[in-house]
């Protein structure tokens, strides 16, 4: 594999500070174009620094300035705002790009990439989400590789070297079920954000960890892998899988089914989808019998989190359904996480909202922005008028 140049948008999260880990123990393998974070300056000045990468950018404008001072001198370009984003996103000089912004803001700069023929390690969900058939269908229309990096769809993919689609029967996500698995209603209610951010197997970013406390991130995931790997949606299925050992099954024609599974550690996946087609060696903890006896499987209870069962109702209804579930679910964790509602009124308003923009069967992508703008002002009108 001749070296690779990557651009890591969303240097400064969870998925990017493991990638830069991943790509510090592969010099040989990788080198940094561009880093990217939205707020956090001083960890992209740091990482800049040691990285070297062509080009900056922060998504803050206010932040320009205090990082160009320390970058410019460095010969490392600095940008700010989202245009900017969007722009370098487009260099030709980036060999792939690991989208690991949080969110819809996600979705301008990948969908820039796609635009110029470079591949994607895709940890974003979210851009599928909002519109995962217009990105996908101009990621086959260029014949760009979107390789996933989301832990469960690593999985699906590796499961899927070398077979057909044609030849699957159904994909079966795991899901941990959170910290508040086998919880009822009335436990649920009294939720506070320090609990909810205590993810049992994965150390994430602050959003992801609450939409695996409410079962949502399952739904994304579900959506995520419709996009992903062109599957009608009848043939996802989650089941929960607390130990998180097994990453995710494909079943086939034949009943035979294939696992991937090894320890909860992200670089795993970030590295595959890096170093993709090779699989490199690396030193990582390795799984092994004797430290599990029990991998368990059962239902997940949609009754008790029914973000779940939103998300699948918003899968089947296709259009711009999940662009709007998407919205109001960004706006209802950032305000759980304010402490401003409590962690069933996250649902509350979600299910609400569903309702409230009009739905459109084929929304171009100039539909899934306004649809995603009219979803965020709905949720934020219902969530100022809630005092907890
Ligand atoms: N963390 C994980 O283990 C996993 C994450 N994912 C997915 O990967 C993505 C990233 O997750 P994670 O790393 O946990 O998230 P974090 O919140 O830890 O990091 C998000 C990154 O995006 C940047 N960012 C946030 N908002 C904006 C914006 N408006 N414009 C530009 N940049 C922005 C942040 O910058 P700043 O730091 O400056 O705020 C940060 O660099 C999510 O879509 C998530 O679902 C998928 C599987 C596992
Ligand atoms: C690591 C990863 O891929 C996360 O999306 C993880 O799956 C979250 O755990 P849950 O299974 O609890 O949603
Ligand atoms: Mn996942």
């Amino acid at each position: 594999m001749s070296k690779k140049n990557i651009a890591i948008f969303g240097s400064t999260g969870s998925i990017g500070i493991q990638a830069l880990e991943v790509i510090e123990a592969h010099p040989d393998k990788f080198s940094v174009e561009v880093l990217t974070a939205g707020v956090n300056a001083d960890l992209l000045i740091e990482q800049a620094l040691k990285f070297r990468p062509n080009a900056v950018v922060i998504a803050d404008e206010s932040k320009y300035e205090s990082v160009k001072e320390v970058l410019f001198d460095k010969g490392i370009k600095v940008f700010a705002g989202a245009k900017a984003m969007v722009e370098v996103a487009s260099w030709s000089s980036i060999d792939m790009m690991l989208a690991a912004i949080m969110g819809f803001a996600g979705l301008a700069p990948t969908l820039a990439a796609i635009e110029q023929g470079t591949p994607i390690a895709l940890a974003n969900k979210e851009t599928l989400v909002v519109a995962g058939d217009i990105v996908m269908g101009a990621a086959r229309k260029r014949n760009v590789p979107v390789i996933p990096v989301d832990s469960e769809h690593s999985a699906i993919f590796q499961c899927m070297m070398g077979e057909s689609s044609a030849k699957v029967e159904k994909m079966i996500l795991t899901a941990s079920g959170g910290p508040f698995l086998g919880k009822k209603t009335n436990f649920l209610i009294n939720v506070k954000k320090d609990h909810a951010l205590q993810h049992p197997n994965w150390r994430m970013g602050p959003k992801i960890t609450i939409d695996s406390a409410t079962l949502m991130n399952k739904g994304l995931e579900m959506i995520e892998a419709r996009w992903l790997f062109n599957i009608d949606p009848d043939k996802i299925e989650v089941v929960i899988h607390p130990q998180s050992i097994i990453h995710s099954l494909v079943q086939f024609v034949d009943g035979s089914m294939k696992a991937q599974m090894g320890l909860p550690d992200m670089k795993l996946p970030i590295q595959f989808a890096l170093g993709y087609p090779e699989r490199l060696a690396n030193d990582f903890p390795r799984f092994s019998f004797r430290n599990y006896s029990n991998l368990t499987f059962e239902q997940p209870d949609t009754k008790t989190f029914r973000n779940l069962g939103i998300a699948i109702e918003a899968m089947m209804k296709g259009g711009n359904a999940a662009c709007v579930m998407n919205a109001a679910n960004e706006e209802v964790v950032h305000a759980f996480l304010k402490n401003r509602i409590g962690f069933l009124q996250m649902t509350d308003v979600i299910e609400e909202i569903m309702g409230k923009v009009p739905f459109i069967e084929r929304p171009t992508l100039h539909d899934y922005y306004e649809s995603d703008l009219a979803a965020r002002e709905h949720a934020n009108n219902m969530i100022n008028a809630i005092i907890i």
